[in-house]
């Protein structure tokens, strides 16, 4: 069933007073439901982003009311038949087949995330359709995460509380679980962008010597908010003590994390990847850490999501593993969801959007 806010208060009217209702009054709520944009909304997005939605009067939607489990593909292609907008999250894949599905009633994509490597943003271009996207209003629980997640692994938190917890915890011994410290050292970025500079912006505090960076091309004025240097790939690799990954996943980064970048970096770096787990080859780095090329690495993302329990990755000490949580706080998890219903609603009315990609 598909209501509107204003339709759905009408209807609460009629509810009330079924006999004060004239055919052509009926006839206008009817008129009123069906001429309203459509959309599908494929989660159970934070409550913020609804009630923007909810609260608009201008469209009327339909959710797949979990946060649990995606909404199977098969519905997804029946569902998106004929809407006017689309508001998705990063687990569905937005291709030919899908747009092929909706028709060409479809006038805006928005996604509730940062990245959209799962957007295939040829096809919707080719079809005129908008595209909206959140950044900015992640950048600072991702870094805060990053942070989090690289300290975890540098001072090997997980393996401390667990030996802790599990009777491992003998006397004081002088360099048992002894780990890599951020003063005096030197910090690489793989893709300079906001999120790479509040990373920087928060280790900076802990006494790092240098920070470097590598992208396609120089980027002075972001890379002067932290006073980075740029360098080469093959330098970030060897110069890195800690090596964090903040690129977008694209066809010219994927599995840019290879054995040839993770044989030139010390044995005493840590890796750490809050990006996407494609551009990552799992099974190199794997390697580089039970060899002991690298010395850890703090994965938030990883290919497939989730994880198989069964993955090797697991098996290692040296590798710590979370379930693709860098924007997870509340606050930031509602803006999102703000910012998306707010593209859409843009969108749906040829406004400019408030973050929207240029295709
Ligand atoms: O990974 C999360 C996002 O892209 O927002």
């Amino acid at each position: 069933m598909w209501f509107s806010r204003m339709a759905l208060r009408r209807l609460q009217r009629i509810a009330v007073t079924p006999l004060k209702l004239s055919g052509d009054q009926v006839g206008k709520v009817q008129r009123e439901m069906s001429t309203l944009p459509r959309v599908y909304v494929t989660r159970q997005i934070p409550p913020d982003g609804l009630k923007i939605l909810k609260e608009s009067g201008q469209v009327q939607f339909e959710l797949w009311d979990s946060d649990d489990v995606p909404v199977p593909r098969k519905e997804l292609l029946q569902k998106v038949k004929g809407v006017d907008a689309l508001l998705c999250v990063l687990t569905e894949k937005i291709d030919a087949e899908l747009l092929d599905a909706a028709g060409p009633n479809l006038k805006v994509v928005s996604t509730m995330s940062v990245g959209f490597d799962h957007l295939s943003l040829d096809e919707l271009k080719k079809r005129g359709i908008r595209v909206g996207y959140t950044p900015d209003v992640l950048t600072d629980a991702v870094a805060e995460l990053t942070v989090a997640l690289l300290l975890t692994t540098s001072r090997r938190l997980i393996e401390a509380t667990h030996e802790a917890k599990t009777g491992g915890w003998g006397t004081w011994r002088t360099l048992w679980l002894c780990g890599y410290e951020l003063a005096n050292s030197t910090v690489g970025i793989l893709g300079l962008g906001r999120i790479g500079v509040a990373i920087a912006e928060r280790l900076a505090p802990f006494k790092v010597k240098k920070f470097i960076y590598t992208d396609v091309a120089p980027r002075p004025e972001l890379a002067k908010l932290i006073n980075a240097e740029f360098v080469p790939m093959d330098e970030l690799a060897k110069q890195s003590d800690f090596l964090a990954v903040c690129c977008a996943l694209t066809p010219e980064t994927k599995e840019i994390c290879n054995k040839d970048l993770f044989s030139k970096m010390k044995n005493t770096s840590i890796f750490i990847n809050t990006s996407r787990g494609g551009v990552v080859n799992q099974e190199d780095l794997y390697e580089a850490l039970k060899t002991g090329q690298i010395a850890g690495a703090g994965l938030d993302v990883t290919v497939p999501e989730p994880l198989p329990t069964s993955h090797p990755l697991f098996t290692l000490k040296n590798c710590v593993i979370l379930p693709h949580i860098a924007s997870a706080s509340y606050t930031t998890r509602n803006a999102m969801s703000s910012l998306a219903a707010n593209n859409l609603l843009l969108g749906l009315q040829g406004k400019p959007m408030i973050k929207g990609l240029t295709l």
